[in-house]
């Protein structure tokens, strides 16, 4: 796919040239491609066109920054959907194994035959062991013997403990061996290799199913082959049923993978990818970075730095004129306000801005119905854009006649353009407030308001 992908886009870029704004016409076009080439990597159906809707809700609302062309727009705009579909920024706390238990932590680990299980094994033992931590390995496959020598041979190249067993014993009972072994010797993380099966199988997922339930462990990794294709959604959904998963380690990425199964995943189970596998070595393991691997997938990292500089200048320049404005005395029009609530979309909306809020803030928001947030949003969105400039410049011009001309314009009540003006009158008081302040009198009068729901006039109402 990846070399595939670049190509299609640079050919479209090409013909996109000259052209100054993203259409519905040449958007769709651009779109077509990057859902054959998605469809040639093996992605999904589903994954498809989940991914195409957003990229197309996203360009043909998107403005073109000035020194790109719209090709090179959209695919900023790709990647960076990309981006999310596979795992948002990269953030090394998600990725990191979660040990914050009574050690022994336990890590179970889930797959098929050959998917890497026991090579994952040996890579995280030895990364453990570089985190100064006592490790233990123990293999539950009892129906190959070699499966316990390879993990016996993984674990030794990497300087960990093996907990040895035989194909006579029971899964479950080497499981509470190694764990009453584990106790009792101080071992910080237990790691539980099982038995793959070569497809989905009822006495596999109900074995796999039986240790989960005794040694809850704090960590279930799916460990599936990058090379896995089409089918990585089945075997994904099976898994993802059958267990908890935590988290999924994607093997194999330094063969001649299509990529697609990184996507696939995790829009089937939703757990993020947290290592990728880059060769059979021990070392061979790395934390799972969904922008490098965008990346790899659109191979255009020159064209998407320069998406990225571009759209860091602009917002910079808006972000200075606007303090600067505010700072001037010169206040806050409805232009800044239509502005701010643009920012705020493209931040992804009210849902992911309270995502990405630090929990102080949001605290108490429990309440927000954030739907009803977004509807309000747009409704305040189609008010403004009723209103002529010289009314968003100077709101105090807006009386009784002109509020019955937007209303109607905006297919609403007079009521809702009274509530509206209010909304940005508390809004307005409030950067006058701020006027001199910075961003630490900001944030101490957001801590005074009980966090965001004070913010948004509590009770799921926002301040416009
Ligand atoms: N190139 C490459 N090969 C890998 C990687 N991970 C595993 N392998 C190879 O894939 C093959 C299967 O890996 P195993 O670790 O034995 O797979 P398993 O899931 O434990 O399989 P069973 O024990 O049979 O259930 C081995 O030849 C590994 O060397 C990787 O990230 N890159």
């Amino acid at each position: 796919m990846l070399d595939n992908l670049s190509n299609r886009f640079g050919k479209i870029i090409k013909t996109m040239r000259g052209q100054a704004r993203l259409t519905e016409e040449n958007t769709a076009e651009m779109l077509r491609e990057v859902r054959m080439a998605l469809l040639e990597a093996d992605v999904a159906l589903p994954v498809v066109r989940e991914f195409i809707n957003k990229v197309k809700e996203k360009a043909l609302g998107a403005e073109v920054v000035g020194s790109l062309s719209p090709g090179q727009e959209l695919v900023g705009i790709v990647n960076s959907e990309l981006v999310n579909l596979i795992g948002g920024e990269y953030n090394a706390r998600a990725v990191e194994l979660n040990l914050a238990t009574q050690p022994p932590a336990i890590i179970l680990m889930a797959g098929l035959q050959g998917a890497g299980k026991t090579t994952t094994v040996g890579k995280l033992t030895k990364r453990l062991i570089d985190q100064k931590k006592k490790v233990l390995t123990v293999s539950c496959d009892v129906y190959r013997p070699a499966a316990i020598e390879q993990l016996k041979s993984v674990t030794g190249q990497a300087g960990g403990e093996f907990f040895p067993s035989t194909p006579d014993q029971k899964p479950t009972d080497i499981a509470a061996a190694a764990l009453d072994y584990a106790k009792k010797h101080y071992i910080d993380v237990l790691l539980v290799d099982t038995a793959g099966r070569l497809g989905i199988d009822e006495a596999m997922m109900n074995e796999i199913s039986a240790l989960h339930a005794q040694l809850k462990p704090i960590e279930t990794l799916f460990v599936v082959d990058a090379m896995l294709g089409q089918d990585a959604v089945n075997v994904a959904k099976a898994f993802n049923d059958a267990l908890p998963l935590t988290g999924v380690v994607l093997t194999k990425l330094d063969g001649d993978s299509r990529g697609g199964a990184a996507l696939s995943v995790r829009h089937i189970t939703g757990k993020p990818i947290k290592f990728v596998g880059m060769s059979e070595k021990i070392g061979g393991l790395e934390p799972f970075h969904p922008d490098r691997m965008a990346q790899r997938i659109l191979g255009m990292g020159d064209i998407v730095s320069l998406v990225e500089e571009a759209h860091k200048n602009v917002d910079m320049e808006k972000a200075a004129d606007f303090a600067k404005k505010i700072k001037s005395g010169k206040g806050f029009d409805l232009n800044d306000f239509k502005e701010q609530l643009q920012q705020m979309k493209k931040m992804g909306g009210v849902a992911t801005l309270m995502d990405k809020l630090p929990s102080q803030l949001t605290q108490g928001a429990g309440n927000i119905d954030t739907d009803k947030a977004e509807q309000q949003l747009r409704r305040t969105e189609g008010i403004i854009n009723s209103m002529t400039p010289a009314e968003r410049a100077k709101p105090e011009l807006i009386k009784a006649s002109r509020k019955r001309r937007i209303a109607a314009g905006a297919g609403l009540q007079v009521q809702e353009v009274n509530k509206m003006l209010k909304q940005y009158e508390q809004m307005r008081d409030m950067m006058k407030k701020f006027q001199g302040g910075g961003m630490g009198k900001m944030m101490k009068m957001m801590g005074g308001m009980k966090g965001l729901s004070g913010l948004m006039g509590g009770k799921g109402k926002m301040p416009f």
